[in-house]
């Protein structure tokens, strides 16, 4: 028997559902607050949710995704008194099944229920998949669990597929788990870093050439496009590929088809395509800078990987068991893990996501030593510089985040930051305050501009040790460098 929640301040519409429900043989409740429907979300295994928008205690649409992950991680309904086009995108966007005006009839409201309903059955009939191959990828949250179900539906298909997240989610990881999961798993897997390749050489290196073809080509070369021929081929920061290139590249995945540099015959290679990206590809094709007709291309299935601050249940795990990863690694005992160590981890932000949060428990367990337990104070000092601004602006309300970061801006110094500053700048001439978030984003714009200047010049602009270091990927990096304009000094 389906169970269905409707979540609406409105008794008479619970009423009038809920009577329709039960006559269709589904068990119905109801919630009349936000958090009343929420809290019954995650304590019941329903299949279905109706949920308002404009409710008491705060919007239906910011709490769809709870629901989503919640319980029997049910189909969402969104009902509306007034409907508008930008709340059916967010609605949709955010995971909801569908959603409709309450002007409508019952018969109406009931339609995508059993939809839904059907949808769930056949889903929940379906062939099982064979148990997937993931060893390499830690993570049992809810959110990820959602990431799993779509490597699962990506690994049994042969449509392309778009991964995207912030740099260092595993999005390559992914990828890969994708191929070694797919029937074309004893086949080649061909990445393509679409940000390193040298744009003179981009077409040779994607397409092959032939002897002759131009000045060096002493021998015929096959591309990496050839190379993937039965496999899969990995274009890994897809964003980046030149404009000119897309369009080719949108002919070769039309056609399986393409023609080496100085060839006369076009060649086949049968390939599976996966691309990652870490860039809004909307946005870009929005701007002229990505092809739309590409990108329809590349986004049969799209498996976004959310980045690791939305998803803290994970870094227990990922903690615990990259530790002993290293360990094994190093020959050297298993060390404890302390409870401020981890809860050091937790108040931080991870922008470079487990990519930094790898190096950063490789250097803790290099300052650790041979100390068999891991403390707060092994972590690098921005991380506990990251906890302690948070207890402090936590004890104290949010007006001393700034100053504390401002503190911390001036005392980390950066090789073209001022030598002292007050705490903060203070108000400007005619005595106006800004907002808070003002300041906040000034000081840790300033924080970021020190960081980077004085990690380039601690390795002398080796881009390979900064991205170690930092933890960011060369794109993330690049990007970064650009942003806070620092350069090398002549
Ligand atoms: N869920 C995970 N479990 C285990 N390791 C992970 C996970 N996510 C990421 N990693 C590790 O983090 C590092 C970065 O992962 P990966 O290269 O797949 O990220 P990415 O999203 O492709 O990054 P970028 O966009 O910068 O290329 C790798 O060492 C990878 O093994």
């Amino acid at each position: 028997m389906a169970r269905v929640l409707i979540i609406d301040d409105d008794p008479l519409i619970c009423q009038m559902l809920a009577a329709k429900l039960v006559k269709m043989d589904c068990l119905a409740d109801s919630a009349h607050t936000l958090a009343a429907g929420v809290a019954m979300a995650q304590a019941q295994p329903y299949d279905v949710v109706y949920l308002d928008v404009r409710m008491p205690d705060g919007n239906g649409l910011e709490q769809v995704e709870k629901l989503r992950l919640s319980g029997a991680q049910p189909e969402v309904i969104i009902i509306t008194g007034m409907g508008d086009p930008e709340g059916a995108e967010k609605a949709i966007k955010s995971g909801a099944w569908d959603y409709i005006e309450k002007g409508s009839s019952i018969k109406d409201m009931v339609l995508p229920l059993m939809r839904a309903l059907q949808y769930r059955r056949e889903k929940g009939a379906a062939k099982p998949l064979r148990a997937l191959k993931r060893e390499a990828i830690i993570g049992s949250s809810p959110k990820m669990q959602l990431c799993f179900d779509m490597l699962a539906q990506a690994a049994g298909s042969d449509a392309s597929v778009l991964i995207t997240g912030q740099t260092g989610t595993g999005k390559e990881l992914f990828a890969r788990a994708i191929h070694e999961n797919s029937p074309r798993g004893h086949s080649s897997f061909v990445v393509v870093d679409c940000a390193a390749l040298p744009e003179s050489l981009v077409e040779s290196m994607l397409f092959g050439h032939e002897r002759g073809a131009f000045t060096g080509a002493d021998r015929p070369r096959d591309g990496l496009v050839s190379q993937a021929n039965g496999g899969t081929l990995f274009l890994d920061e897809v964003g980046e590929l030149p404009l000119s290139m897309q369009k080719a590249f949108l002919r070769v995945l039309q056609e399986r088809r393409f023609r080496p540099i100085g060839a006369k015959e076009e060649v086949s290679s049968e390939f599976r395509l996966v691309a990652a990206t870490n860039r809004d590809l909307d946005q870009m094709a929005a701007d002229g800078r990505f092809r739309q007709d590409l990108l329809y291309r590349l986004r049969s299935i799209t498996i976004h990987l959310p980045p690791l601050c939305q998803r803290q249940d994970d870094l227990h795990e990922l903690t615990v068991s990259y530790l002993n990863r290293l360990s094994q690694r190093w020959g050297v005992e298993i060390k404890g893990v302390s409870p401020d160590f981890f809860d050091a981890l937790r108040h931080y932000n991870w922008p470079g996501n487990v990519r930094e949060l790898f190096n950063v428990l490789e250097q803790a367990m290099t300052a650790g030593g041979s100390s068999p337990t891991l403390f707060a104070r092994h972590l690098p000092e921005s991380i506990r510089i990251a906890r302690a601004v948070d207890s402090m602006s936590r004890a104290a309300g949010d007006g001393h985040k700034a100053a504390v970061i401002t503190t911390l801006a001036n005392h980390t110094g950066g090789r073209s930051a001022p030598a002292k500053q007050p705490a903060w700048p203070g108000p400007d001439a005619s005595g106006m305050f800004p907002t808070l978030g003002d300041v906040l984003e000034e000081a840790m714009a300033r924080v970021e501009r020190a960081y980077l200047a004085d990690l380039m010049d601690h390795v002398d602009w080796d881009i390979r040790r900064a991205c170690a270091i930092s933890g960011l990927s060369r794109t993330g990096l690049y990007n970064r460098l650009k942003k806070c304009g620092v350069s090398r000094r002549a």
